[in-house]
């Protein structure tokens, strides 16, 4: 088994960099968990306090859960992945039964940020994007698929999520293994590459 953990801040490409790499590999043996499936679930508050909830400090993400799902299935028992609405800004009812795979990716904002999720990690990669273009990737994917407008991104930027990328995403680049540029249109050789070290480390591990 092969856990790779995939950090970068909003709008770098994380989610489109693990769709090319589970296009180039054979996406059945591969399991993906998102951080945003692990934001804490706050139902005491209402709609309006929700919405003001500082969602880029790691104290916003329920690692405990987060930990103890990846240790599971790096032990080979199958877990309950929670599923969150970016709409409501909570957990949603439903849950997604997962099952153990040759190869976890665990991606996220904030997943190399916190040490103990860092040691389940074989392999750690940070998706790389100038702050100009991941604002104006943020901008479009929010109002297309987030239900946000041009003044809920703007504000969220400017308020806490510029700050704590600064803070806690950006320093977390140095704990990476390898750093994918994600500026032009699609990085096909960084994912050439990152295929081929996944296929190498799972033959490898298979003939110890
Ligand atoms: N290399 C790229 N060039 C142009 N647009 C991109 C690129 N990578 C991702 N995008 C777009 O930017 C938005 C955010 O990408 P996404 O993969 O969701 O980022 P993240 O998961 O890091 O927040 C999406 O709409 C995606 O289609
Ligand atoms: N209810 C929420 C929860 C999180 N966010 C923002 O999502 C970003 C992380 O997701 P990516 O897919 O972009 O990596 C993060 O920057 C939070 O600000 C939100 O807007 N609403």
């Amino acid at each position: 088994m092969l856990v790779i953990g995939i950090a970068g801040g909003t709008g770098s490409g994380k989610t489109t960099v693990v769709h090319n790499i589970l296009r180039d590999l054979n996406a059945e043996s591969v399991i993906v968990i998102s951080q945003d499936n692990y934001y804490k679930d706050q139902p005491e508050l209402s709609f309006e306090e929700r919405s003001k909830i500082n969602f880029d400090h790691p104290r916003s993400i329920d690692f405990e859960l987060l930990k103890e799902h990846v240790a599971a299935l790096k032990n080979g028992e199958s877990v309950s992945q929670p599923v969150y609405s970016f709409i409501t800004h909570s957990r949603q009812d439903e849950t997604i039964l997962t099952h153990p795979q040759s190869v976890i990716i665990v991606e996220g904002i904030l997943v190399l940020t916190d040490a103990d999720l860092r040691e389940l990690f074989d392999v750690k990669i940070f998706v790389h994007a100038d702050s100009d273009e991941r604002l104006i990737r943020r901008v479009r994917r929010d109002i297309q698929e987030r239900g946000r407008d041009l003044d809920e991104v703007l504000t969220r930027y400017q308020k806490t999520l510029k700050p704590m990328h600064q803070q806690f995403i950006e320093p977390s680049k140095n704990y990476a293994d390898i750093i994918i540029p994600n500026m032009k249109k699609k990085n096909s050789v960084a994912i050439k590459v990152l295929s081929t070290v996944i296929k190498e480390k799972l033959n490898s591990k298979t003939t110890v």
